[in-house]
Parts: C-alpha cells; sequence; structure tokens
C-alpha cells in the first residue's frame, strides 16, 4: 500500500486511540502522526506536564480520584479542537462523560492485544495499576476493561502484530472514512 499517497487523501481527521496499558497507543499515535500530520495529545503526558510529577507519583501523593479528575478535564478541553490525534491513557474508559466526548468528537480505535503479549511488552515498566496484581486479579481487570474498549470503540485493531501492519491497517481505515 502506497502510504504517501493516503496521505492527501484522508477523511478522518479526528482519530482517538484507548486499550489497556502496554497495547501500543503511543507508539501507534506517533507513528500515524508521521503520515497524518495533525497534533498529538498524548494524555498521560499532558497531565505529567501540568501537574510535574510521574503518574506513579500522583497516584501514590494525590490518589486515583485526583488523577481521574485531571484526566477528565484534559479530555473535556482537548474535544473541542479541530483536528488531531488523541492518545489516551488506558483507564479514559473508566468515566462514560470521556467517552461521550470522544466518541463525539472522532474515531475511535481499540488497539486489541492479548495480555500475555501485554505482559511481555511492559516487564519492566512502573505503570502503578499493573502493579502488586496476582495472575486472576490482573486476568478480571483486563477482562473487565476489555468490554468497556469493546463498548466505546468503533474500530477494533489487533495491536498484537507488527508496527507497520497495524499502521497499515488504520491508515487504510482513515482513507476510506
Ligand atoms: N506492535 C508492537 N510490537 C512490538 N512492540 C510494541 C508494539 N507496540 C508497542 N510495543 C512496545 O510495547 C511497549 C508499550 O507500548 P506503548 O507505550 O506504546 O503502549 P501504551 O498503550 O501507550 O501504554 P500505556 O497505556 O501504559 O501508555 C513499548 O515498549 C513499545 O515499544
Ligand atoms: O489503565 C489505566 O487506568 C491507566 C493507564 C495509564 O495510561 C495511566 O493513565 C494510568 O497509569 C492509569
Ligand atoms: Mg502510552
Amino acid at each position: 500500500m502506497q502510504l504517501t499517497r493516503l496521505k492527501e487523501n484522508l477523511t478522518i481527521r479526528r482519530i482517538v486511540f484507548i486499550g489497556f496499558m502496554g497495547c501500543g497507543k503511543t507508539t501507534i499515535s506517533e507513528e500515524i502522526q508521521k503520515y497524518i500530520n495533525e497534533p498529538l495529545y498524548n494524555i498521560d503526558k499532558i497531565i505529567q506536564l501540568q501537574e510535574q510529577r510521574t503518574i506513579s507519583d500522583i497516584f501514590f501523593h494525590r490518589g486515583e480520584k485526583f488523577f481521574r479528575d485531571t484526566e477528565e478535564k484534559i479530555i473535556s478541553s482537548l474535544t473541542m479542537n479541530s483536528t488531531g490525534i488523541i492518545d489516551c491513557g488506558g483507564g479514559a474508559v473508566e468515566r462514560e462523560v470521556n467517552m461521550r466526548h470522544l466518541g463525539t468528537w472522532g474515531e475511535v480505535f481499540w488497539l486489541d492485544c492479548p495480555l500475555e503479549i501485554i505482559q511481555k511488552r511492559v516487564e519492566n515498566s512502573d505503570r502503578p495499576l499493573l502493579q502488586n496484581k496476582g495472575h486472576k486479579e490482573l486476568k478480571d481487570f483486563y477482562l473487565r476493561r476489555n468490554q468497556l474498549y469493546k463498548k466505546y470503540s468503533k474500530h477494533r485493531i489487533d495491536s498484537s502484530r507488527e508496527i507497520q501492519i497495524i499502521i497499515n491497517n488504520i491508515m487504510e481505515i482513515l482513507s476510506k472514512g
């Protein structure tokens, strides 16, 4: 597929990525941005910049509710912008209001990846919600989240594949509209 040619013919220019931690949202958002040349908003990065703390620190010092309130405010204000790519935190789906804003604003893509692959990808990370969870608890959490990602997305993309294959798949959808 000729990706450079697709660039000029895109019909979708408001893109939202959701999915479980480590499914590849940031990696894929950054790659897609190279092709479509729209602003990229990484909600986790915006929160960390705004609070001048890492996500782990925010969870530890201010608690999850504070994090979710901040996340909600940022999503609400970003979805007033005209076009762009929004790389959500894995938990954006926890609040229905977020998904109402995001779903009305843009095209929501769920990057779906098996837990076993995700675990390998995020082995050495400090994502707070992945700490201290036993295997069953993590699996239940993953399955519960997947129901939400499914409910709120328009497109399910298998993100266990090679990055370039995923990009081709998404670009094809973006060009068809
Ligand atoms: N398709 C892929 N194939 C192989 N490795 C990948 C792929 N996509 C992402 N990765 C790797 O997996 C790790 C997690 O990816 P990434 O940070 O993009 O996930 P994320 O969904 O943004 O996670 P979070 O929700 O925690 O922000 C990174 O080390 C990244 O390089
Ligand atoms: O899945 C989640 O709830 C989270 C995912 C990360 O992207 C961060 O937004 C934070 O660690 C919470
Ligand atoms: Mg990310």
